[in-house]
Order: C-alpha cells, then structure tokens, then sequence
C-alpha cells in the first residue's frame, strides 16, 4: 500500500478482484522462451538513416504471434513502431503509459562469451544484445498484459503501450510520432514509463544495499560534429600540420578538459538527500553536512565515472574518420563528439564551452543533434506516477529500502513525450550491478530468468496498482 510513503492511500483496501502475480511453470517457460525468440531477431539501429528493417517488421509479426495482442487496440506507428490502446471501465480516471523500445545497438561477436543474436541460457542467464537494453521491457511489458488479460482481469485506468523502433538513434521516427497521434487525438497522460533508472547494487560506491532510483529526469544531449578541411598533396612533402592532426589535438583538449562540476544543483541534491545515512563513516558525515563539507564532496563525487556523469556534462569521443590513402595528405579530418549536458547547463552554455576549449577557428563544428535537459517531474507525496512506482517497488522487492529519485545519464524516447505528461519517471524493475551496467551497449549483456519474471511480476502489479481509488492524504510534515 502506499501508507509508508504518506501522500496518497488506497480508498478501498485491495478487494478479492485482485490477482495474484503467481505464474505456473508452464507459463513461466514461455515467457523466458518469448524473450529468447526476441533476441534472436537483429533489431539493429546503426545510424539515423540505417537500420536492420527487415528484422524491425519481422519483430512486429513476432509479437503479433507470441502475444494475443487482436484482442486490444494495436497500431503501428511510423513504419514499425506500435501503440496499444487498452481501454479501461472508468473514463474518469486519467490514461498513463508504459514504454519500450526494441531497437539496440550494434554487437559485432567479437569479445562475447556467446553469440549476440542467440538468446542462449546459460547457468540462469538469458544472453544477447536486447537483453537489458531494452527487449526485456518490450516483451515484459506484453507478457504481463497477456497473463492479467487471460485471467480475466479488466483495466480500470486506460493506458497505452508505445514501443519505439528507433530510440538508440533520437527516436525521430517512432515515438516522436506516437506522441504527435497522441496529441492530434487529444490525450493527456498521468504519468509515462520508461526505461533509464534501475535498481543498483554496488554501483554507488560506499553503498552495498540496493537501490531503487526512479529517475525524474534524464540529461540534455549534443552530437557535435568537428572538421577540419585542407588541401591533399604528396605525403613526401608534408605541411607543418594537418587535418589529422589539427583535428586530433582539438578533440584531446576536449577530452582534457572536463566541464565544470556543477554539483550543488538539480536532482543530485535529492538523491544525496535520501543516500546520506546509507554511506560507512566518514562520508555519512560529509554528506550530511553538505553546510560545511560541500567541496570536498564536490571533489569526491567526480573520482568514480559514474558519479562524475551525474555532476558534470560529459564528453565523450565517440568517431574519428580521415585519410584516404597511406601517401595522400589528409583533405578532410572529422570527429564526432557525444555530450551529455548537465540539467544545470544549456546547449548553447556547452556550445560556447567547446567552442573555448578547442580555440582554433580551423575547427568547424556541426551540429547533428541537441537538446536541453529534461524537467524534473514531481516526486512528492502527490506524484500518482512516482507514489505508485513506489508502491510496487515495496511489494514486488520487500528487501529494497531505499528508493530514491535521480537523473539519468543516458537518454530515452521521453523526450518525445514532454507534451503529453509532467510525470516522466524511467524506471526497470531490474538489479544492476558495475558488470551489468558496463553490458549496455558493451559486451555480454544479459539477463537471470528471475530477474525477467521478476520484471514481469512488477509490471503486472503495476497496472493492478494504476487501478485501485485513491484518495489525498494531507502533506505531513516531518519533525
Ligand atoms: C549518488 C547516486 C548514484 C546513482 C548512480 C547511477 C546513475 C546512473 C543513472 C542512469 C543509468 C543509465 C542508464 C542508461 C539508459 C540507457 C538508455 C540508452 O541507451 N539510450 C540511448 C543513449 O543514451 O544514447
Ligand atoms: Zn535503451
Ligand atoms: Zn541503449
């Protein structure tokens, strides 16, 4: 229920119409096999103008067989992404939305203890590309419809479920679309689901218990393209410098020369706020008395990559293209730079940072891709969204006590989806460990069946949880 985090309680207490989430062996053999089938598929996204489309249709008829999805309202949306409208009995109640998407990122073999397009289990694990990023929520998501569908259970709140084909490349074709048919159909949603916050274990150094972070908000984003232009010659008698290297030491200075830690602002200080008592001495101290210490936690933060990523806009050297042959003077150098922009910062503060740090006007800078970061969506005692996240965390998984809000660092459809919902919370009800956190979009990703059916459980409770009446508790302010 939600008494533990005060803000909003069940009306009736949960009656005989709730459903159990207990699956049988043979439905819990299915599923995981869903999953594998799903993997096998190569969903590739490579570039914004290429991708593996015959394996993004064959993905759509997957689900199509494995799913009883005639019995709801299925759409496809810009080619091959899908919208589900389940309606539900109460039109009062606002619709939210759950979120996915089945495009993933390149995995050539090399550096895999298995084949990435298997879907091989091996000693409890569920291997391939699409494993945690982000097939698990696609097929987790339609598993636990169909096993509430099939026992007969009726939604109450409607709610709509928006899989993205296109999300590791800006999902401009995909969910920038389901939200503009959202739109022109008038829909306006209490909350969005999406991928981006985890449960982490081990990940936040000091920390060894799990924790839950629901994040409310995610970072800005540049592809920054940087080239340099000269005129090719004989190699035998080289110019004092050249595209390659004119361009190589601009994109060093760019990796030299970190942004500003901007620690002090945005979600982190939440997030610090719930995790204080949890760090060992001396650092619950520092934490804690943020008054005194502040530099010096400011300091400690950036030490770890990951905490660093959470204080400062990143900048990550991601493409590096030139030459044409071994005795040809380079005409053209080009590089392209990945940001990650800190919800303290705009693109055009990074912009001009950049353009500072690489100082040399030979240097031309296109951009590819930006934008800001996105708002802070409520987490209070009256965030339906967050409250019920909340809630489920506490059932599904007794053993978490922190749940906490935060910030993700990488990026997600909802970008696409500021227009629809102030509540925008990513959240995979899945444990994350440095090993795990490193496989996505790196090697040898994967999943634990009981991590997956724990996944479907969560969502399955989820939408049970979306139904019950809810009434306003007043804010009670702790002592
Ligand atoms: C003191 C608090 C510590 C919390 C530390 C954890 C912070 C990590 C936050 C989020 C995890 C990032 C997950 C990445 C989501 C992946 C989505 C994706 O691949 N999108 C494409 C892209 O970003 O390019
Ligand atoms: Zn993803
Ligand atoms: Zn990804």
């Amino acid at each position: 229920t939600f008494s533990k985090s005060k803000g909003l309680r069940d009306k009736e207490p949960q009656g005989e119409s709730r459903i159990p989430s207990q699956f049988g062996e043979e439905e819990r053999v299915a599923m995981k096999e869903a999953l594998k089938g799903a993997i096998q598929i190569p969903t590739v996204s490579f570039n914004l103008m290429e991708s593996n489309t015959t394996a993004l249709a064959e993905f759509g008829e997957y689900i199509r067989k494995v799913f009883s999805t005639r019995f709801i309202q299925h759409e496809v949306v810009g080619e091959y992404s899908h919208l589900f409208t389940i309606q539900g009995s109460d039109p009062s109640l606002q619709p939210y939305m759950l979120m996915a998407h089945f495009d993933v990122v390149p995995a050539p073999e090399e550096g895999w203890e298995v084949p990435p397009f298997s879907g091989l289990e091996r000693d409890g694990f569920i291997h391939g590309r699409g494993t945690l990023d982000n097939k698990n929520s696609v097929m987790a998501i339609l598993q636990a419809l169909e096993l509430l569908l099939m026992r007969k259970y009726i939604p109450r709140r409607s709610f709509f479920i928006a899989l993205g084909h296109d999300e590791e490349v800006s999902g401009l074709k995909g969910a920038k679309k389901i939200s503009a048919l959202l739109q022109s159909r008038g829909v306006q949603l209490a909350f969005i689901v999406d991928e981006g916050g985890y449960i982490f274990s081990g990940l936040i150094p000091g920390i060894q218990k799990p924790v839950a972070m629901i994040a409310v908000s995610e970072k800005g984003a540049i592809n920054l393209r940087l080239q340099v232009s000269m005129t090719p010659g004989h190699s035998s008698a080289p110019p004092k410098e050249t595209s390659i290297g004119i361009l190589a030491a601009a994109v060093s200075r760019l990796e030299q020369t970190p942004m500003p830690n901007m620690f002090g602002s945005g979600t982190l200080e939440m997030t610090m706020k719930q995790l204080a008592h949890e760090f060992p001495f001396p650092f619950s101290i520092f934490f804690r008395n943020l008054w005194l210490f502040r530099p010096l936690v400011r300091r400690l933060i950036e030490r770890n990559y990951i905490t660093n990523a959470l204080v400062r806009t990143t900048t990550a050297l991601t493409m590096f293209n030139a030459g044409i042959k071994e005795n040809v003077i380079p005409p053209v150098a080009q590089a392209t730079v990945n940001i990650r922009i800190h919800p303290a910062q705009t693109v055009q503060e990074v912009l001009e940072l950049v353009k500072n740090i690489v100082a040399d006007d030979r240097v031309q800078l296109h951009v590819l891709k930006a934008f800001d970061p996105l708002p802070i969506s409520p987490s209070d005692d009256q965030a339906l969204g967050y409250q019920l996240l909340h809630q489920t965390i506490q059932s599904v998984f007794p053993e978490i006590s922190i749940i906490t809000p935060g910030i993700c660092i990488g990026n997600t459809d909802t970008v696409h989806y500021t227009n629809l919902t102030t509540g925008i919370y990513r959240f995979n009800p899945i444990y994350l460990d440095p090993q795990g956190f490193k496989s996505f979009h790196g090697l040898n990703e994967k999943i634990s069946v009981k991590a997956y059916e724990f996944q479907v459980k969560f969502i399955f409770e989820l939408i049970q949880n979306a139904d019950i009446d809810r009434v306003s508790v007043p804010h009670l302010h702790e002592l």
